[in-house]
């Protein structure tokens, strides 16, 4: 039986950078993917293929924009083909980085099959070959939920692993849950050309977002997309090529939405069956892995990480969590996963930013003694000039100025708020982002407005004023 000092179950992002990081460090390394290609959910059915979606559907949605401002029209109907052929290159340009070539050629033993336990140190693929290690890391990602819906199983319907590969855009979808799967594509879909009506059993979508950015999304995707809240599907028909959906909703009673094609995005289920967990004592609570600070199971050779543990269903959470498991399971750390600082963008356009607390979260863990600076795009002269005033950005301090919790929307959220991100890693207060000289007129200026108001309540209030104007006197 080949020996190894760490087997990886599931090359997606989380099992690539614990086998990658291992090896680089000169582990004896395995790693064991049932798919053809490494590379996992994010690659093949998240995060690469929406993202390509998502830039096709605002390039068209913004031309039309564009046409209707400057006076002339822009007609046809998109071709979708070009479409699919812009997502097969983007997932086949990314696909190297994620080969069993290249994993090989860092020295890694690359097995291709459905691993299960034996043990707690053994593995089998396929049922057939097994190997031993002295470690072991499950990543084996997540799966779409479906939920119990009756006649679900007799209509077709898509999830986001099918998505990807339809021939046509339909005419009108329906797309169950308003998550970040949901509205992402429920946005990109509706700009391919569908009319699209999303429906979620929770009162309102981004529910864990600041107040201020959540309405401002709605407002923003209600323009294109159709939701209906607090209402459940709870059967399913077909009828030709009609979808006949029952809805029930806490306000309307039971109604009746037509559409072609249905998209389910209902949350995630953890990938723990037929990996025999109970041959290697792991357990599994509420259906996903349950793991400690340092990814460590119940079973202590053996780690997991990614969307399999269920807590932070995000690629770069899976990577940091595959960081954690190189210096614990390879060096025997006692290294923790740390989250404070853990920062998602929810790629609507316009962008939605989250980090740390929100207000509510910072009043209630500090009894109030926080400060709140709110700057608006029409504040921000990139966004007047490029007519695009619609972002808005909130920084919670705590009552020295520390950074607690940082919210945007607005065109390149994602992009323009990462410095915030650095400060409050590395302890920063808000005034140092004010010392930073912003390139003239990055959108990246509404931080330092925030900045600028921090010194401005401190400067140009109170006492100093009363001194420095003294002193001006004095010196003239
Ligand atoms: C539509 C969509 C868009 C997304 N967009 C973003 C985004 O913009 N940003 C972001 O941060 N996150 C995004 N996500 C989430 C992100 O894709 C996941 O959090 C991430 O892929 C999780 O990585 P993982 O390694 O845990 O699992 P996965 O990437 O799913 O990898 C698990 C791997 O394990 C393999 N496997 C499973 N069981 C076995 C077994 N028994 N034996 C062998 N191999 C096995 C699978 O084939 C797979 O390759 C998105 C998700 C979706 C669905
Ligand atoms: N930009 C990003 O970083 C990004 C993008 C996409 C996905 N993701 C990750 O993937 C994870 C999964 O996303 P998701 O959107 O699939 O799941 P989710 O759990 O975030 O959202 C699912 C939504 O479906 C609703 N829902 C569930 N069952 C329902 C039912 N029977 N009827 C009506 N509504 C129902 C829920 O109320 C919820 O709003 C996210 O938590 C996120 O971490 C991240």
């Amino acid at each position: 039986m080949k020996k190894y000092d760490l087997i990886v179950i599931g090359g997606g992002s989380g099992g690539l950078t614990a086998a990658i990081g291992s090896a680089q460090f000169g582990a004896r390394v395995a790693l064991i993917e049932k798919d053809d290609e490494p590379g996992g959910d994010c690659l093949h059915y998240g995060c690469v293929p929406s993202k390509t979606y998502i830039k096709a559907a605002k390039e068209i949605y913004h031309a039309r924009l564009a046409a209707g401002t400057y006076g002339f029209s822009l007609g046809g109907k998109t071709d979708f083909s070009v479409v699919k052929k812009r997502v097969k290159e983007a997932i086949s340009e990314i696909q190297p980085h994620d080969s069993r070539e290249r994993l090989r050629s860092l020295g890694i033993d690359e097995y291709k099959g459905f691993a299960s336990f034996r043990s707690k140190h053994e593995v089998s693929i396929d049922g057939s070959e097994t190997i031993y290690g002295k470690r072991i890391v499950i990543a084996t990602g997540s799966r779409p939920a479906i939920p119990p819906i009756e006649g679900i199983e007799h209509i077709p319907y898509y999830t986001n692993e099918t998505i990807f590969d339809i021939e046509e855009v339909p005419d009108s979808l329906v797309v169950i849950g308003a998550g970040p799967v949901g509205i992402e594509l429920a946005q990109a879909m509706s700009r391919l050309g569908a009319d699209v009506t999303v429906v979620d059993h929770s009162p309102d979508l981004m529910a864990q977002e600041e107040w201020e950015i959540r309405e401002r999304a709605r407002e923003k995707l209600t323009e294109e997309i159709r939701f209906i809240f607090s209402a459940r599907i709870v059967e399913v028909k077909k009828d030709g090529g009609t979808l006949y959906l029952m809805a029930e909703d806490e306000d309307h009673g039971t109604s009746v939405l037509e559409c072609d094609a249905l998209l389910i995005a209902a949350g995630r289920k953890p990938n723990v069956e037929n990996l025999n967990l109970e041959h290697a004592e792991v357990k599994v609570e509420d259906g996903r892995i349950e793991v400690n600070g340092k990814m460590q199971t119940s079973m202590k050779n053996i780690f997991a990480c990614g969307d399999v543990t269920g807590d932070y269903p995000f690629t770069h959470a899976a990577g940091m969590e595959g960081k954690s498991i190189v210096a614990n399971a390879i060096f025997g750390l006692r290294r923790h996963t740390d989250y404070t600082h853990f920062a998602y963008v929810i790629y609507t356009d316009p962008e939605v930013f989250h980090l740390g607390l929100t207000e509510k979260q910072a009043r209630d863990q500090y009894q109030d003694e926080i400060h709140v600076y709110k700057v608006k795009g029409e504040d921000v002269d990139r966004f007047v000039a490029e007519r695009d005033k619609d972002a808005f950005m909130k920084i919670i301090t705590d009552k020295k100025g520390v950074i607690v919790g940082a919210h945007a929307i607005g065109t390149s959220a994602g992009d323009w708020m990462q410095q915030v991100i650095f400060a409050k890693q590395h302890g920063h207060k808000l005034k140092d982002i004010s010392s930073v000289v912003h390139p003239y007129p990055a959108r990246a200026e509404i931080v330092s407005k925030a900045a600028d108001e921090y010194w401005r309540r401190r400067l140009f209030t109170g006492t100093i004023p009363k001194i420095t104007r003294k002193y001006i006197k004095w010196f003239r």
